[in-house]
């Protein structure tokens, strides 16, 4: 190392003749400036073997935060934390562990395959950083990497993919798994504003702990799991790596615990999309270019996060009703309305856009997951097999489910009095979400029989509710039939007199027959 700065001194010393020489150029003969210039960059480059690679933290003019960058700097803190002398402590994992990575303007050596190479961590502060008003957003930071011109093949063919690699190793053994949420896009732009928020994701549920039938499970899981090894599969046949889940039930069957369940079987990152915050088409793009690979993009409830397939009836709704009002209409009212009917104007066909249009396929390697709690609500184009790949229903709890529910809350597997559970779960419909809170031990003094009595209690309290519903809703409709019934007489006499009235003005009917209808109308309340 020594030998290397001792050479770099001397090679800056060249350097500096060398713009002597550039000032005076014009002093001298051409052919002679010419053959000077060329000894003296031989010169530096003979007392000078090394060659040198930068990388930036951003590229791009978005300034989208380079994947070479991060995969060097997790690479780079392993060999910091036995190398560097001045580290920095920059997140705590599970806030157990500190990670360390090298400070600025620190350097490590690094040796492959016999060839020695030096890295440092450097900081550029622009010129212009005084001006600025957010001047920590100005700054630049790269690494540098200085290694001898022989090895140069080795370095920029194997090495830098070898770096690449064990970076992204690290950065997936690292991994702290995040939940994002996108933020107002008046909240984009400035000083530390991004498009996503995102807190630390730590939902505890796994496919362990999940109640469900466990062939469906076991189905999900593997469909999961054929989807991450996909890689080469998906380039084969020429579709994005990317794959759609609706889940659809009832509240509290388990979907929003299966979204969770499923980011943590695939170690992926999860991003609650909220759509009623995202003002239109093109936010929602930009929020999906956005979103990082190995992530989860979920949008709960979408049959209310939009009324997509209502929006043009209620647009033309809102137009009738302006021509209606028209100069009635108090000014700030009709601003605040302006205002929310701009409030989002995404649309089905932007929705199937941010799915499956060309944009879908930036970054790859990617889950959307709808839930609904009424499939039928939804547009047909939206759910159909491509988009949504698999239809996932989240239905009442089953015996199955409830075994794992009482083997997670209770620590039991087996028990006598389950078999008077399964035969009532048959007979009545109760959520996962009901069970489970029935389930579980309301004070230190319940045990396993007493919480499994307490379920049957509120099972036998749901059969006689839903029985109770039962009877009131038929004799409501038996209320409404007679009604019908009522009214379909009534109006068919009323026609029958009339139609008499209208005979008698005209003269038509002859008058024995006309007494002959009027007894029948009495009697039966029917004309003939
Ligand atoms: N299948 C299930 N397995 C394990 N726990 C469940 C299951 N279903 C529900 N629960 C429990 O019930 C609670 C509510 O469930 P969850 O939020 O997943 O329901 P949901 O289907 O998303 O409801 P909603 O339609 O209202 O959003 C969860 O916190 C969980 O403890
Ligand atoms: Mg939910």
């Amino acid at each position: 190392m020594i030998m290397r700065d001792l050479l770099m001194h001397l090679s800056s010393a060249v350097g500096g003749l060398m713009i002597i020489m550039t000032l005076f150029r014009d002093h001298f003969p051409p052919h002679l400036r010419d053959l000077l210039e060329k000894y003296t960059s031989k010169l530096v480059r003979l007392l000078y073997p090394y060659i040198q690679i930068t990388f930036p933290e951003y590229t791009g003019e978005r300034l989208k935060k380079s994947d070479v960058y991060t995969a060097i700097q997790n690479y780079l803190t392993e060999k910091a934390t036995t190398g560097a002398k001045k580290l920095k402590a920059d997140t705590l994992k599970d806030s157990q562990s500190l990670i360390l990575s090298m400070d600025d303007n620190e350097e490590v050596t690094d040796e492959f395959q016999g060839a020695k190479l030096w890295w440092s961590s450097n900081k550029i502060i622009p010129k212009s950083m005084s001006m600025s008003f957010y001047p920590a957003s100005e700054e630049r930071r790269l690494y540098r990497l200085v290694f001898h011109k022989h090895h140069r093949d080795l370095i920029t063919g194997t090495y830098i993919k070898h770096v690449m690699n064990e970076g992204k190793a690290i950065a997936l053994k690292n991994r702290q798994r995040k939940l994002f949420t996108n933020n107002p896009s008046n909240n984009w732009y400035g000083y530390k504003l991004t498009k996503w928020s995102h807190v630390v994701f730590e939902h505890p549920a796994t496919f362990d702990t999940l109640a469900m039938e466990p062939k469906k499970k076991q189905e999900i899981m593997s469909d999961l799991k054929k989807f991450s090894e996909g890689k080469e599969y998906y380039k084969k046949i020429g579709k994005a790596w990317k794959r759609g889940y609706l889940l659809y039930g009832p509240p509290g069957t388990g979907k929003s615990t299966m979204i969770a369940a499923m980011a943590n079987f695939m170690n992926y990152d999860v991003y609650d999309l909220e759509l009623t915050a995202v003002k239109d088409n093109s936010e929602l793009r930009k929020l999906l270019i956005d979103t990082s690979s190995k992530s989860i993009i979920v949008i709960e409830d979408i049959d209310c996060s939009l009324d997509l397939t209502g929006q043009r009836k209620k647009a033309k709704k809102k137009k009738d009703d302006d021509e209606d009002d028209e100069g009635k209409g108090d000014p700030a009212k009709k601003m605040k309305e302006e205002e929310e009917t701009k409030a989002s104007k995404v649309t089905l066909s932007g929705l199937l856009n941010f799915i499956d249009g060309i944009w879908s396929a930036c970054g790859g390697e990617r889950i959307i997951i709808f839930t609904t709690n009424f499939i039928d609500k939804l547009d047909p184009a939206l759910i159909r097999r491509g988009r949504m790949d698999k239809h996932i229903e989240m239905s009442y709890c089953c015996f199955e489910a409830f075994k794992v529910l009482a083997n997670n809350y209770l620590d039991v597997e087996s028990h006598t009095l389950f078999g008077t559970i399964e035969a009532m779960l048959k007979e009545t419909n109760m959520t996962p979400a009901d069970v489970a809170e029935n389930l579980m031990p309301k004070s230190s003094t319940e045990t396993p029989e007493t919480c499994l009595r307490s379920l049957i209690k509120a099972l036998e309290e749901a059969k006689e509710e839903t029985a109770k519903k039962k009877a009131e809703e038929e004799e409501e409709e038996a209320k409404k039939k007679a009604e019908e019934e009522e009214k379909a007489k009534e109006s068919e006499a009323k026609d029958a007199v009339n139609s008499i009235k209208e005979a008698k003005e005209n003269g038509v009917v002859a008058n024995g027959k006309l007494e002959e209808e009027k007894v029948n109308v009495k009697e039966n309340g029917v004309a003939n």
